[in-house]
This record gives C-alpha cells, sequence and structure tokens, in this order.
C-alpha cells in the first residue's frame, strides 16, 4: 500500500529527535516521518520533545519546543538558578564534554560545508581549565524594568521591588534588566561587589536609567579583574557625576573587601546607548587601570581598552599562534585588526619586526604604551580601517615585507578588500584567528582559492558555557 504524505499544520503538537545546532540558537530536529524541523527551546542534540509548529515551509518545519519526553545523555542540571532566562549562557545544560564536542563539530562543518574543504582536519578543542567563573570583566547593566522570572508572573509574588534591576538584559531586550546576585561565569569578588552596589543603590533611592524615556542616574557597572596581580577595576557608569555620591559608595565598597586591590572610576555618559562606556572618566581611588600580565608580558587596561575576556585561555591562544606561525627572528610580521596589540607584542618577542594595524584609535594608543611597557621597541602601530588596507602600502613601504601575517578580525571576519590585499602580499603564511567559524570558512575558502593550504585548525575554547568557540586556523603558500 502506498504511504500516505503527512500534511503539516500550524498549530500542530509534533514529537521529535533533536539532531543538532542550528542558526540563532536554535536546533535541528526531525519527526519520526523524516521531516525536518527548526525548533526553538533550551535543547541538546538526543533530546526527544514535544514541539508547537508556527511556520511550515515547504521541505521543513518551524516549531516551538513545548516538552522534553525524554532527555539527551549530554544534559546536566545547570548551575544557575536563573539560567535559561539570562541570556548569559546558553549552553549551561549540557555538560562541558558536550560542549566540547558540539564546538568541535560546529568548526568541522563550518568548514566542510560553508569552507568547502574536505575532511577537514580540526585538532581536539583546547578545553578552557575554569569552565566557571572565568571572566575577567563583566559588564552588568542596571534598569527601571525588572524582567519577571516566569515563577514570579505565576506566583503573582514580588520577593524584590520591579522597578530597579542590576544584572544582564534578558536576551533580545534593551529595555528589561534580569536582577541577579550571582553570575556563575564572574570571579567571587565582582559577585560582592555587585551585591554591594544594588543594596547602596536601593538605600539611597538612586535613579536606575531608563533607556526608553533616556533617564535616570545608574546605568552600568562594569568589573574587571586581574588574576596575576589580584587587582579589581569597579567602573560605574553614571548620567552625571556626584562626588559626594562616589566617595559613600568608594567607603562602602572598601569596607565589603577590605583586603582587595581596588581601583574605582565613575565614567559619565549621556548617550543613549546602553554600551558601558563613558565620554568622561572621574578616577575615584587607585591608579584609574588594572594589569594583567600574560606570559611573560604586562599589559595595562583601562575602564574602556579591549582585553580577552578568558585571561588563562588568551595565553593558550596566543601560544597556539606563536606556535602554528614559525616565526624566526628574521621576520616582519604583521598583526591585522591588533586591538591592544597583544598579538603584536606575542609576536614582537619572537621576531624582528611586528606591524599591528586597528581601526579604534584609544586601542592603538594602549598598544603604544604596552609596547613601551614591556620594553618592546622592534613595534609600530598605525590607526587605519582595514576596510583601506591596500591604500596603507606606501606608508608600509619602509618596513620589508611580511613573510607571516596574523589575522583576529571581529565576528563579521575580513573585509573583502582587506583579505584580497593581504592575499596580494603572498606571505608564506597566514595565522587566521577567529571568533566566527562561518567567516572563517567563508575567508578561508578564498584564502585556499588563491594558492593557500589550510594546514592546522585548532579551535580554543575561551567561553566555557556559551556557544562561542575560537579558531587558529594556520594556512601556507602553496604556488
Ligand atoms: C577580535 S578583536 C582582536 C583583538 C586583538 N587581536 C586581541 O587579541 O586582543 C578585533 C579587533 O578588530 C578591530 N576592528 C574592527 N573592524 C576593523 C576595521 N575595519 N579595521 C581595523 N580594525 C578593525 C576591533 O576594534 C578589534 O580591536
Amino acid at each position: 500500500m502506498e504511504q500516505q504524505e503527512i500534511r503539516y499544520r500550524k498549530g500542530d503538537t509534533i514529537e521529535l529527535i533533536i539532531t543538532d545546532h542550528a542558526e540563532k540558537d536554535k536546533c535541528f530536529g526531525k519527526t519520526a516521518e523524516g521531516m525536518g524541523v527548526m525548533v526553538s527551546g533550551i535543547l541538546a542534540p538526543g533530546d526527544r520533545v514535544s514541539a508547537q509548529v508556527y511556520k511550515v515551509k515547504q521541505r521543513y518545519l518551524e516549531a516551538r519546543a513545548i516538552e522534553v519526553l525524554e532527555a539527551s545523555p549530554d544534559r546536566v542540571e545547570p548551575v544557575c538558578p536563573v539560567f535559561g532566562s539570562c541570556g548569559g549562557c546558553k549552553w549551561m545544560h549540557v555538560s562541558y564534554e558536550a560542549q566540547l564536542r558540539y564546538k568541535y563539530k560546529k568548526v568541522t562543518d563550518s568548514l566542510a560545508h560553508i569552507g568547502g574543504f574536505e575532511n577537514p582536519e580540526v585538532l581536539p578543542v583546547l578545553a578552557a581549565p575554569d569552565a566557571l567563573h572565568y571572566r575577567n570583566k563583566v559588564e552588568f547593566s542596571c534598569s527601571n524594568m525588572r524582567y519577571l522570572l516566569q515563577a514570579e508572573i505565576d506566583s503573582d509574588a514580588l520577593a524584590k521591588p520591579k522597578s530597579f534591576a542590576l544584572g544582564f538584559h534578558a536576551p533580545g531586550n534593551f529595555e528589561k534588566v534580569l536582577d541577579l546576585d550571582t553570575c556563575y561565569l564572574a570571579k567571587e569578588c565582582m559577585n560582592t561587589v555587585l551585591n554591594v552596589v544594588r543594596d547602596f543603590a536601593l538605600e539611597r533611592g538612586l535613579a536606575p536609567y531608563a533607556a526608553k524615556a533616556h533617564e535616570g542616574y545608574l546605568r552600568n557597572l562594569a568589573l574587571r579583574y586581574s588574576e596575576r596581580y589580584d587587582q579589581l577595576m569597579v567602573n560605574i557608569v553614571t548620567s552625571w557625576h556626584d562626588a559626594a555620591l562616589m566617595q559613600a559608595l568608594k567607603e562602602r565598597l572598601e569596607a565589603a573587601l577590605p583586603e582587595q586591590r581596588m581601583t574605582i572610576v565613575n565614567n559619565v555618559t549621556t548617550r543613549r546607548n546602553t554600551v558601558a562606556t563613558g565620554e568622561q572618566e572621574y578616577v575615584i581611588s587607585g591608579e584609574g587601570y588594572v594589569t594583567e600580565r600574560l606570559g611573560d608580558l604586562d599589559f595595562r587596561i583601562s575602564a574602556n581598552s579591549f582585553f580577552q575576556t578568558n585571561t588563562r585561555q588568551a595565553e593558550t591562544l596566543y601560544d597556539q599562534i606563536i606556535a602554528v606561525g614559525g616565526i624566526t627572528p628574521e621576520d616582519t610580521v604583521y598583526d591585522l585588526y591588533c586591538g591592544t596589540g597583544t598579538i603584536t607584542l606575542y609576536l614582537a618577542r619572537h621576531c624582528k619586526q611586528a606591524i599591528g594595524i586597528e581601526v579604534v584609535e584609544s586601542a592603538v594608543r594602549d598598544a603604544q604604551m604596552n609596547a613601551e611597557l614591556n620594553g618592546l621597541s622592534n613595534t609600530v602601530f598605525f590607526q587605519a580601517d582595514l576596510k583601506n588596507f591596500h591604500a596603507m602600502q606606501e606608508a608600509l613601504a619602509p618596513y620589508a615585507k611580511p613573510r607571516i601575517i596574523v589575522t583576529d578580525p571581529p565576528r563579521a571576519g575580513m573585509h573583502p578588500k582587506a583579505l584580497d590585499t593581504m592575499l596580494k602580499l603572498q606571505p608564506e603564511r597566514i595565522v587566521y584567528v577567529s571568533c566566527n567559524p562561518d567567516n572563517l570558512a567563508r575567508d578561508g575558502k578564498e584564502i585556499a582559492a588563491r594558492g593557500y593550504r589550510m594546514s592546522s585548525a585548532q579551535p580554543v575554547d575561551m567561553f566555557p558555557q556559551t556557544n562561542h568557540i575560537e579558531t587558529v586556523a594556520c594556512f601556507e603558500r602553496v604556488e
């Protein structure tokens, strides 16, 4: 008898097995009849779930998970009680071993399917030594609209005021903030500060920032921690400066953390956006920056400087770059998208000349200062948009041609013009550091088409409990 085709309709409840991760925090699944489904929900490959269809496409369905009927063996109990409501961690519901497996698969799949690399040889992911409390920087937001947890909505009992929250933005919501007392990715001293600042703000009746109305005083609490020197930076971002209030808060923080080396700064901004950078900075106590050590280099990090957020894995990542770069003392090396020059300085210890290029002016200033701090005089930094890399050749002419180019672009990958100019320089080796496997694969495809062979791809896990993965890919010129 001929099998009857099943017709799916919007609103149908279906049952399916989750097979893989998909784009934008969704998962792929398949019904028993073999129909592909893109499902949203906190899911893991191996889960059997029921879901409600909300879109019927010609070749697949889109659905929202209703219930996990049978849990994947990868699942574990998340340590954070607000996991799922907070957008910070995406994969706390699966074991760390499973997270590494998923990340490995993501890099391999992207290189194969987008990059066209046949059976790409991807090395096992270098796991982070700490799966929790690894972040050296956390930015909390303050809002007059507290995001309510489902349990609170269901019970109608509000344990805290609705009109004040200090924590993380609810996923996809620029106004509402989930009030937190503990972030499991932050250091313990950061959580202490979070609670001291909240208590202080509530006691004093400080007005939380209202994003839509663009009013209120307290906007963000940005914290940085230097592991090597045990220094904490507390950056209170407000809409105006109130010296007496800052003094009182300083005393409160020092009383709560009497042993902690601490610097307190107040960044003031009148901008509409919710980014935690100020137009003006007031140093309330200490030096106004922290110093961190990577390898045998010191880096001075001020409130608004970029620095890798996982210190221990940053060292692993940079060691990988040196290991695959094959750099000799005669080499000139370019470091494209150099940020505050951390990679450039790492490279400078091994080569004759290291040249960093970066668009953000303050980052270039930090890079120059850090080169001085470490006595590395064989570095040069250019402030430029790499979209115009081709127009920089005259400025670069006094320096030797680079044998090796390191590139560490933002998530979007390299601008096509920057990629083209880099390939026209024909370095012997390109070390591509990427935080986005899809764009690494896209750019890697072009690099391979222009006469290079991908000789290694090493994923490094900088962000446990999230779906992010960093990869160091090495390309060698063959033609
Ligand atoms: C992933 S970060 C790399 C930072 C640095 N390599 C490190 O490890 O600390 C990317 C950097 O690219 C810079 N950037 C973004 N777009 C750029 C552009 N068009 N031209 C030059 N630099 C750019 C950003 O400011 C940022 O510092």
